[in-house]
């Protein structure tokens, strides 16, 4: 099964947890594609739902395959968010923000009863770390925010460097008009002391680690689709 057939059938499974007028935040990324495109086709068979999209490319694909969007601020309170992710551990705490729209994804996460994550088997980790971990950042004084996220992690005993995202020669510039950092540490052994000692920087507009947050994860793997639960969800609009 290739990786984009394990994206498929676990956004294919995640379906099971939309129902007839829900209010959704709707994810980034290859495997939200997936589920937005099986989510239209829903849609056209006449399900009633409404999407929240976390990003302004997503918001793009729902408009083309006619999945019914409101802002956030019309709608501030969710049902239900279906969203990928870069990185899954045994808790379900996440790395997010590889495509860029972690502010936005955590954001309407934190509106949502319920977060189910929709990934391939190669997000399952021990220990997030691995992936470079994505950092929004104002980009007034951005050298400033950089070396204080460098002291950050050295005053947690990690060593690393952070580097500025690029894309096309350009420093990648988030929908929120903000620059993203890419730190690589390794593997983090406390990622709610990392989370506070992010937050604390005043540069720092949000961090990609989502603590806590999803209440399930639906996760495709050769042998099939299997659903991992939280230990317990929380940060969650009721
Ligand atoms: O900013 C992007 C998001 O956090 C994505 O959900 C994440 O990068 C996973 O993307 P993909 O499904 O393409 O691997």
């Amino acid at each position: 099964m290739s990786q984009d057939d394990k994206k498929t059938a676990a956004a294919r499974a995640a379906l099971a947890y939309v129902e007839d007028g829900m209010r959704l935040g709707i994810g980034t990324g290859s495997t939200a594609e997936a589920f937005v495109r099986l989510l239209a086709e829903k849609v056209g068979d006449g399900i009633n739902v409404t999407g929240v999209p976390t990003s302004e490319r997503t918001a793009r694909l729902c408009v083309e395959l006619g999945v019914p969007l409101a802002t956030l601020d019309e709608m501030p309170r969710l049902d239900l968010t279906v969203d990928g992710a870069d990185e899954i551990d045994p808790q379900l705490n996440l790395t997010k923000g590889g495509g860029g729209a972690l502010l936005r994804e955590k954001i309407v996460a934190h509106a949502s009863e319920m977060l189910v994550i929709i990934a391939d088997d190669s997000k399952l980790v021990p220990a997030l770390g691995a992936f470079p971990l994505p950092i929004e950042v104002n980009p007034f004084g951005l050298e400033a925010t950089r070396q204080s996220i460098v002291d950050a992690y050295t005053e947690l005993g990690q060593s690393g460097e952070v580097r500025l995202r690029v894309r096309d020669g350009q420093p990648f510039e988030t929908d929120g008009g903000h620059l993203i950092l890419d730190a690589s540490f390794g593997h983090i052994s406390d990622p709610k002391a990392l989370s506070d000692a992010l937050h604390a920087i005043p540069g720092v507009v949000e961090h990609g680690m989502f603590i806590g947050m999803a209440t399930l994860a639906v996760v495709a793997g050769s042998d099939g689709v299997r659903t991992l639960e939280a230990p317990q969800a929380q940060n969650r609009a009721s």
